[in-house]
């Protein structure tokens, strides 16, 4: 399980009092998820999730507070650090950046439907809506393009010649396009939308969390991100129906752009890269060890099932 950093309850205890939301009365370490430390904490006031932070720089930590509040306070389903009685947010627990957040409710869904992806479309196009222009805040990504062309170029030697031909003729893509993809339309995005940052009751979304990949760049990548995991079948081939439910959706509420129409396909690609990339690292990096990994070959299928993209961004008449 990803608990990186188990804590005890004295110590667990100190570091609540000063929330003023009662004692403790649970805790338990939280198995899901695969790159910070989590915890369900049960106290006389509520339930909250407890995150330690275990990548990217701690001082980026106000960037992920204010972007949080910013979206509270627009009335989406996202956590938010709730302050100590003495109004301070960012804590610090066994050495690393600490936030404590309202437990949301609802459950993560494996098998997404229409309905389901329509919600996706509009939360993302709402996230989009309150944070693009200039309300955009500022924060470079850690894995983004030029991130994709200098891991990919170290891991290509890893893989196999199939693969290698695959990963090179995208990085060859993501060189040829990168100053365009620069110019798209931007806003914060949450640049990690997939299943298991979204809770579900029945198909009404309740929540969206896991903002630690969340930065300023082009909506459209979003976008990417997330239909290429709602809308993806088990062979990672898109399902027509699911994914015109999310960009229909999307679409409505903030329209395309032409720009963004003609660098569709290659964004599918570019978001396929990311991941599979990422998964490749955390493979390598935590072999043998008791993390939850996700499949790379997952993304190698789907950047495979996208060299060919038939399905088009809806765009006004
Ligand atoms: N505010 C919250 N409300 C309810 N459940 C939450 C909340 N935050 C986290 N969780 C639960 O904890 C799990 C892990 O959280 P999260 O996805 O943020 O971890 P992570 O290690 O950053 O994950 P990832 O692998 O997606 O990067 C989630 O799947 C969810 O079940
Ligand atoms: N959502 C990511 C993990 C967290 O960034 C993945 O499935 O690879």
């Amino acid at each position: 399980m990803s608990v990186f950093t188990p804590l005890a309850r004295p110590e667990l205890e100190t570091f609540l009092a000063p929330y003023g939301l009662g004692r403790l009365l649970d805790f338990q370490g939280i198995a899901a998820g695969s790159e910070n430390t989590n915890f369900f904490i049960s106290l006389e006031q509520g339930e909250f999730v407890l995150t330690l932070v275990e990548r990217g720089p701690v001082d980026e930590m106000p960037f992920f507070i204010k972007l949080l509040d910013v979206l509270h306070d627009a009335d989406l389903p996202v956590p938010y650090a709730l302050r100590t009685t003495e109004g301070v947010a960012l804590r610090e627990l066994a050495g690393k950046p600490a936030l404590l957040q309202p437990r949301l409710a609802g459950k993560h869904i494996k098998d997404a439907n229409a309905q389901h992806c329509v919600q996706v479309g509009e939360l993302l196009a709402h996230l989009h809506l309150a944070t693009q222009g200039d309300k955009v805040l500022e924060r470079k990504t850690d894995r983004g393009l030029d991130w994709m062309l200098d891991e990919g170029a170290q891991l290509i030697s890893h893989l196999d010649a199939e693969q290698q031909s695959l990963l090179q003729a995208a990085l060859d893509e993501i060189q040829q396009h990168k100053a365009h993809i620069l110019t798209l339309p931007r806003a914060n995005i949450h640049a990690d939308l997939f299943r298991d940052n979204a809770m579900f009751e029945g198909t009404h979304l309740t929540g969206l969390i896991d903002f630690y990949n969340a930065c300023s760049g082009p909506m459209l990548y979003d976008v990417a991100i997330a239909l290429n995991d709602w809308c993806s079948d088990d062979a990672g081939v898109i399902d027509g129906h699911r994914a015109r439910a999310l960009l229909g959706a999307y679409a409505a509420l903030r329209p395309f752009s032409t720009g963004e129409a003609e660098l569709w396909p290659t964004m599918l690609r570019v978001a396929c890269v990311r991941f599979w990339l990422s998964r490749l690292i955390a493979a390598e990096t935590f072999a043998g060890q008791d993390v939850l990994i996700h499949d790379p070959v997952e993304f190698q299928q789907r950047l495979e099932q996208r060299q060919q993209v038939t399905l088009q961004l809806p765009l006004a008449l």
